[in-house]
């Protein structure tokens, strides 16, 4: 059955202004209606800007031009008026919060009828029946900063399809969530699919989950151009070789990156670079954190996982002494963390943000690398060396000058990382290090983090990915609702089947392939 045409693109460029090189590269490329498209990429080949010229967000918003034609429906881009194609075409980001107006549920969805011009009387039938169609109506008079991770997600999706988009674009929409909401939200698109007609490009760099769902797999490469088109299988099947020099990842089915027995994992019998000690923690009267105690230490990289919501980031905030804990104390290198002078502390200690963009300070890359050491009284011909070798190393050379708001969002977490590692600092607590990363830019990443470990630096990282955690942690903690409901290696964690269905956690593909291939020669 041929579908007709929603989306053509002839010879599209777009680059941002002061900008040699074009971001989007003389693309020619056609979106059918019934399409279901996942658009894959290095971090930084262009995929949100691409998502953004379709829905005609960009250039209206941005600095920036673009040439060539796009046509929606066979109607040049030209001819809609200014916002209409906004509504035609939905975008969900990976980071709900930033697209929510309102504190209820209800209100969120009724103000985007409003600015839909829908009438009163019909709004409450129709945030009742998206509320349906999402499996989220006993939220509908929720606060929104009460939901976990992935209901948050959800509203952000229902808030776009009261829109009757036909293209619904999803950029990285499962980055935030554990690792059971991400599957769910991946099933509830999938029920979409079946019961709206409406087309779906999704961006995503891992693409397991959503490779059963998609018709079509199209990849951007390094200069912004369209390098394959073409069915899922044989994406992953003939161009293997194209997608690995591009430094993507392959599905965990086809790559022996994921199929390895990680090494003997390292436990040095060395000091506790920080003890933890019966930590509670209080947010509006809701106990957060609960007598928590372990210790981590030099040279040991700790994975903390459990579900949104679990207090991870609260316990990251208080280890680094950005929240005071109402009952408990630590201890820094022998020395109780309330008693650490700020600035040798912040020298001593790294910490990124789960939101990167909360810690730039400064008006380019390079500046911003350079900070850190500049405080510290570094000379400037020092400094050049350390901050070439960073930019080098996490991919950033080409943005040496760039602003560091305007970089992708994968450039903008590396940067955030690699502003802690110009010094060698005793912790390093990292909230999502590797989010938005493609293969190439992870394996830098690990590879580097790896390597201070082994110099003696602690490292503590919260993460979803629990190949990540099967790979590289030395031990892993398991919060669930604010306490500590495991603290051991991953092998433990992999063995409590308990245990990872209650903190909506899965187990890494090695672990899940063993057991299919056991279960196969048991039958
Ligand atoms: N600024 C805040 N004000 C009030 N409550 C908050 C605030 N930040 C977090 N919370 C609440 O504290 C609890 C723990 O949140 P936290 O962000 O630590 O969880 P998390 O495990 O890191 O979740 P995620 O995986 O979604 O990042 C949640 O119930 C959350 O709603
Ligand atoms: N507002 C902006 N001004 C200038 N340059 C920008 C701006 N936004 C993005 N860029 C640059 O355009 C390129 C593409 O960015 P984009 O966000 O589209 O990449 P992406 O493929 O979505 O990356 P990621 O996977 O890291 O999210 C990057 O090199 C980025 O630095």
């Amino acid at each position: 059955m041929s579908h007709s045409p929603l989306i053509t693109l002839k010879n599209f460029s777009f680059s941002f202004e002061g900008q040699e090189k074009p971001v989007i590269n003389n693309l020619s490329l056609t979106i059918n209606e019934g399409d279901s498209i996942l658009l894959i990429g290095a971090s930084g080949s262009g995929k949100s800007t691409l998502a953004l010229c379709l829905n005609g967000l960009y250039p209206d918003t941005v600095e920036g031009y673009a040439s060539g034609d796009l046509y929606f429906q066979e109607t040049h881009l030209d001819k809609f008026k200014k916002g209409e194609l906004n509504q035609r075409i939905g975008i969900v980001f990976q980071d709900p919060e930033s697209q929510f107006c309102m504190i209820k549920v209800e209100d969120e969805l009724a103000f985007t009828l409003e600015n839909l011009s829908v009438p009163r009387n019909q709004m409450i039938q129709k945030i009742d029946e998206v509320l349906e169609l999402i499996g989220m109506t006993e939220y509908k008079h929720s606060n929104i900063h009460e939901l976990s991770g992935g209901q948050k997600q959800k509203i952000a999706l229902a808030a776009v399809l009261l829109m009757k988009p036909e293209l619904l674009i999803l950029d990285e929409p499962t980055a935030n969530l554990d690792p059971v909401s991400s599957l769910e939200f991946v099933g509830l698109i999938g029920e979409l699919q079946q019961q709206i007609n409406m087309s779906i490009l999704v961006i995503e760099h891992q693409a397991d989950d959503w490779i059963d769902l998609m018709n079509r797999v199209m990849v951007l490469n390094h200069n912004g151009e369209l390098m394959v088109d073409d069915e899922p299988q044989k994406v992953f099947r003939d161009y293997i070789t194209t997608l690995k020099e591009e430094g993507l990842f392959l599905p965990k089915t086809s790559d022996d990156l994921f199929n390895q027995k990680p090494p003997t994992s390292f436990v040095p019998n060395t000091q506790p670079c920080l003890s933890v000690n019966d930590l509670s923690f209080f947010r509006k009267k809701k106990k957060v954190l609960n007598g928590i105690s372990f210790d981590i230490r030099c040279g040991e990289l700790v994975a903390i996982v459990g579900e949104n919501g679990a207090g991870k980031s609260t316990l990251l905030q208080l280890m680094a002494r950005l929240l005071k804990p109402e009952r408990g104390d630590m201890t820094f290198l022998d020395l109780p963390l309330e008693n650490w002078n700020e600035s040798e502390l912040r020298k001593r200690t790294g910490f990124v943000f789960q939101n990167p963009e909360h810690q730039f300070i400064a008006d380019t890359v390079y500046d911003e690398l350079a900070f850190g050491m500049r405080l510290n009284g570094l000379s400037e011909n020092k400094i050049k060396h350390v901050v070439n070798r960073l930019l080098e190393t996490f991919q950033l050379t080409d943005h040496k000058f760039s602003n560091p708001f305007s970089l992708s969002g994968g450039q903008k977490r590396r940067l955030s990382v690699a502003t802690m590692l110009d010094e060698n600092p005793d912790l390093l607590l990292f909230d999502e290090p590797t989010f938005g990363q493609d293969a190439s830019t992870t394996l830098e990443l690990m590879k580097l983090i790896t390597q201070l470990k082994r110099q003696g630096t602690a490292v503590t990282m919260v993460t979803h990915d629990m190949e990540l955690v099967d790979q590289y942690a030395d031990r892993v903690i398991v919060l669930d609702q604010g306490e500590i409901a495991l603290d051991g290696k991953p092998n433990d964690l992999w063995k409590n089947d308990n245990l990872l269905k209650q903190a909506r956690l899965r187990k890494p593909y090695r672990i899940e392939r063993s057991e299919v291939v056991t279960i196969g020669i048991n039958h």
